[in-house]
């Protein structure tokens, strides 16, 4: 007999369910008088119930007020300091007299002629510094590109022109830099509030670097709260815009480098990229970008949450407007001072014979990953560039990438989140959310559990088992031991992959950068899969640039038609492929690690017959 039977025994000991009336009555007295008692508890229970959980809400909205209270006195001081900087640019424009027609004839030359034209000393350092501050300044009026203009630009300038001999190759070269790069005496704030006055003692690597060759960091550029989205938001300097169609994002995270140079008003800029953030913006936006291998520039002095995380290697890399900007900076930023102040940073000088060569490729190319269809426009960039390559006597095969289906959520999503979105979250805990990252980040406040259910749900009801799984990915990591295996299945597969590269003999692949062209403002983490392109390189780290290809025609719009319509993404991707006639499609050209001039020189030999092309 149960514990409760036992309660409801009658007191004379009687089982039987025959009781005369006055034991019933007794009975019922009892039973009555114990549902009042219980009655009483759980109305006490439920009050202690609710108000406990008024009073997590009320210390939740206590903590959410004072969190934005304190952060947004921090973004108020950085926006003032912004707002001080620009006033000295502008006052010094106004000044120097330079009218906007002169400073777009300045900015129109191409990275080679102005490099030579302040090499032999027809264009002052000042003087291109002034025209491209002037354009800077009327880019970010409309895409809200720029977070900072950098007025010590103007001394640097002027110190240039004052030497006898040229300050190096990049001589008064400007160039704009990704917020993430940290400068001395001011904040690199990942689009963290809260990581702003955390004043930096001196400059990342690569601006020493930049500045010893001779270039002018004359503007910071905007990215996205905590460096990881496909679009550039971030509740300090807010939202950068297309600068074709502004109702769409440049790409992330070096979504502001691409704005600005896709706008005109930057020749060359530094990105960083983990998961595709130079090679994204520059597809978005039609500039070119190199994502290099791992260790071949420095990321000392970078800011990014992913620190910690080393199995899929941060890189960092140019983005410009021109083939040549990148090819030039790369170049000369692989010097003996580089590699002194970074000795992590592989000693290894540009190797000429590498990209000079003359020897026919043997180039892979696909169209689709296997993970994520590519749109029809991106499609026919990458037949384009297979075509161009063909023509100029290379050998073109198709190339199936394999394993990309297990390798994004089970190598990618998992070792990123490798410790279950902790420090994200942690930052995200003490800073205001973009819209963006509230979902993301919802993802990893919840118990284990409900996210396994969530993804469950993606997968077999939402039949999205692409989606389902990355939700999941975060919750696989549950130990060291676990850390070692993933380190293991990520080199079994870079050894996969390597086999089927040189089963083909391969010494380049060509393939989408994104399966779709620039998506709308805020829609980028509806389609994450659209990201597999880029991703994949990142597990590999191999080197691969992003270069512009065409852009998109009425036909490709009306192809999306064809385009699979099964999951939530399919649906998205063909509402966002809507109005997109004309924006700019790039392919992405990729080579083994450590072989970015073997890249560069594949980007260079296709640039080159396109624009002919185009000329004729
Ligand atoms: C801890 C990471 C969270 C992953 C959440 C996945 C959300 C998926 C949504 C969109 C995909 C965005 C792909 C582009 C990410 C680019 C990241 C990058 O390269 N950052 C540069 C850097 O950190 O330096």
């Amino acid at each position: 007999m149960g514990a409760r039977s036992y309660l409801f025994q009658p007191r004379d000991g009687r089982t039987d369910g025959h009781d005369k009336p006055i034991v019933s009555l007794v009975k019922h007295r009892f039973v009555f008088r114990t549902q009042m008692k219980m009655t009483g508890n759980s109305r006490k229970i439920l009050a202690f119930g609710a108000g406990a959980i008024l009073t997590i809400i009320f210390v939740k909205r206590v903590k959410k007020w004072y969190i934005e209270y304190q952060v947004g006195k921090k973004i108020q001081r950085k926006i003032q300091h912004c707002e001080a900087a620009r006033a000295e640019v502008e006052e010094v424009l106004r000044e120097c007299g330079m009218t906007l027609n002169q400073a777009k004839t300045i900015v129109a030359l191409p990275f080679m002629e102005l490099q030579r034209q302040l090499q032999n000393g027809s264009l002052y350092a000042v003087q291109v510094l002034h025209a491209y501050q002037i354009m800077a300044l009327e880019a970010t009026d409309r895409l809200n590109c720029v977070t900072e203009c950098l007025p010590d630009a103007e001394a640097i300038a002027q110190s240039l022109d004052r030497l006898d001999k040229k300050g190096g190759p990049l001589h008064g070269i400007p160039v704009s830099l990704k917020e993430s790069f940290e400068l001395a005496g001011n904040d690199s704030s990942c689009g963290l509030g809260h990581w702003l006055e955390n004043y930096k003692s001196q400059d990342a690597v690569i601006i020493q670097v930049l500045k010893d060759l001779g270039a002018v960091p004359f503007v910071r550029t905007n990215l996205p709260e905590t460096l990881m989205l496909g679009e550039t938001n971030n509740p300090i300097f807010g939202r950068t815009l297309h600068p074709v169609d502004p109702r769409r994002t440049p790409g992330g995270s070096s979504g502001g480098e691409a704005a600005l140079i896709g706008a005109g008003a930057s020749v060359l800029g530094f990105g960083s990229d983990i998961g595709g953030s130079i090679r994204i913006p520059s597809h978005f936006c039609g500039c070119y970008g190199l994502k290099t291998t791992g260790e071949r520039m420095s990321r000392k002095g970078t800011a990014s949450l992913s620190k910690g995380q080393t199995l899929v290697s941060g890189t960092v890399g140019p983005m410009s407007r021109d083939f040549d900007g990148i090819l030039e900076s790369f170049k000369h930023c692989l010097s003996d001072l580089h590699f002194a102040l970074d000795p992590q940073v592989a000693p290894l000088k540009f190797n000429d014979s590498m990209f000079n060569s003359k020897k026919p490729l043997r180039i892979g190319f696909y169209a689709y990953d296997g993970y994520s269809r590519a749109v029809p426009a991106c499609e026919r960039a990458v037949l384009i560039a297979k075509d161009t390559l063909e023509q100029q006597g290379h050998t073109l095969v198709a190339f199936t990438p394999p394993g990309v289906i297990d390798a994004i959520p089970d190598l990618y999503m998992k070792t990123i989140q490798g410790d279950h979105g902790k420090q994200f979250l942690l930052q995200l805990q003490k800073d205001i959310v973009i819209p963006e990252l509230a979902r993301i980040k919802l993802c990893w406040s919840i118990p284990g559990w409900m996210l396994w259910l969530l993804s469950w749900i993606v997968q077999a009801v939402a039949k999205d088992p692409q989606l389902g799984r990355a939700l999941r990915a975060p919750l696989q990591l549950r130990s060291i031991y676990g850390w070692f295996q993933q380190a293991l299945q990520l080199q079994e597969f870079k050894d996969k992959f390597l086999a089927a590269w040189r089963e083909q003999k391969l010494d380049a692949v060509i393939c989408p950068v994104v399966a779709t062209v620039a998506l709308p403002n805020s829609e980028t983490v509806n389609v994450p899969s659209a990201f597999s392109y880029t991703m994949l390189y990142n597990i590999l780290n191999y080197s691969a640039g992003s270069m512009p290809v065409t852009r998109v025609t009425s036909d490709d719009v009306c192809n999306m038609a064809k385009y699979p319509n099964k999951t939530s993404e399919n649906k998205c991707v063909i509402k966002y492929m809507q109005g997109t006639e004309g924006l700019p499609v790039n392919v992405q050209v990729v080579g083994l690690p450590y072989q970015e001039e073997l890249v560069l020189r594949v980007m260079s030999e296709l640039d080159k017959s396109l624009k002919a092309e185009q000329e004729s």
